[in-house]
């Protein structure tokens, strides 16, 4: 039996041709494609049309963060477009998740769709303790992302989206069946750039990570699918 493989690959450009360039590419060596703001607002919703006929799984990475009346009628559009994964802000609270997550699921339902993943960004993976502290976080990262976590279970979304150095202490918090995704990946021989939390794939996958998404390691390799494929490795898969 093969297992899953976890990867979802982040598309971060204006291009639809290089979206479709890369899909094909990668199918076969990840297991979902990202589609995020950066695209998005380029090219609008016809932009997930390049990447249907791949057959992956699609992330739409919109990281919705409003009112939670302005956020439901978002996330009403997000549910029309067929996507298995999406994501809004954790720290926009409570009452604004509850209102996405049941956007999704009655528009989905309505239109005899699944309804998308609803997962909630805890902390960005881009802030390191200095960073989330200037921005008002108080503590420890890992207890902000645990407190978030836990709110984000509470509000009835799937999962939350955090770095690999919390995904222990999520787990923990919230137990096997909630998602966890996983940004901030850097295999050994890629570059870190702006991301501050960050860890290997397969130690992001062995403390529990059940999505990781990993962009530029991928799409700035020389050879993409070469790099997807060593991350195949990596993973055992
Ligand atoms: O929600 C996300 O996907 C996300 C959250 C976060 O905290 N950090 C983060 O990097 N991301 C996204 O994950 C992807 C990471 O890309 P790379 O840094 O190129 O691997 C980007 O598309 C980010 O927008």
């Amino acid at each position: 039996m093969t297992s899953v493989n976890p990867v979802f690959v982040s598309l971060d450009t204006t291009e639809p041709a290089r979206v479709a360039a890369w899909s094909h590419c990668l199918a076969g060596r990840v297991g979902g494609l990202k589609l995020g703001l950066e695209y998005f607002t380029a090219v609008g919703p016809a932009g997930l049309d390049v990447v249907r006929d791949v057959g992956l799984p699609l992330f739409l990475d919109l990281k919705l963060h409003d009112i939670p009346n302005t956020v439901a009628a978002a996330m009403r559009g997000v549910a029309r477009l067929g996507v298995a994964v999406t994501t809004l802000h954790a720290s926009g609270g409570a009452e604004m998740i509850r209102a996405a997550v049941g956007a999704a699921r009655d528009t989905a339902a309505g239109l005899g769709l699944a309804a998308p993943k609803v997962v909630a960004v805890t902390v960005l993976t881009s802030l390191d303790q200095q960073a989330a502290e200037a921005v008002g976080f108080a503590g420890p990262i890992e207890d902000q992302v645990r407190r978030l976590a836990r709110l984000t279970q509470e509000a009835g979304a799937d999962g939350v989206v955090c770095s690999p150095l919390e995904v222990a202490a999520v787990r923990a918090e919230c137990g096997p069946d909630f998602t966890l995704v996983v940004p901030g990946i850097r295999p050994s021989w890629s570059e870190v750039g702006d991301q501050k939390r960050v860890l290997g794939p397969a130690e992001a996958r062995a403390r529990g990570a059940d999505i990781l998404v990993i962009g530029r390691p991928i799409t700035a390799a020389a050879d993409p699918a070469d790099a997807a494929a060593r991350i195949q490795a990596e993973l055992g898969l």
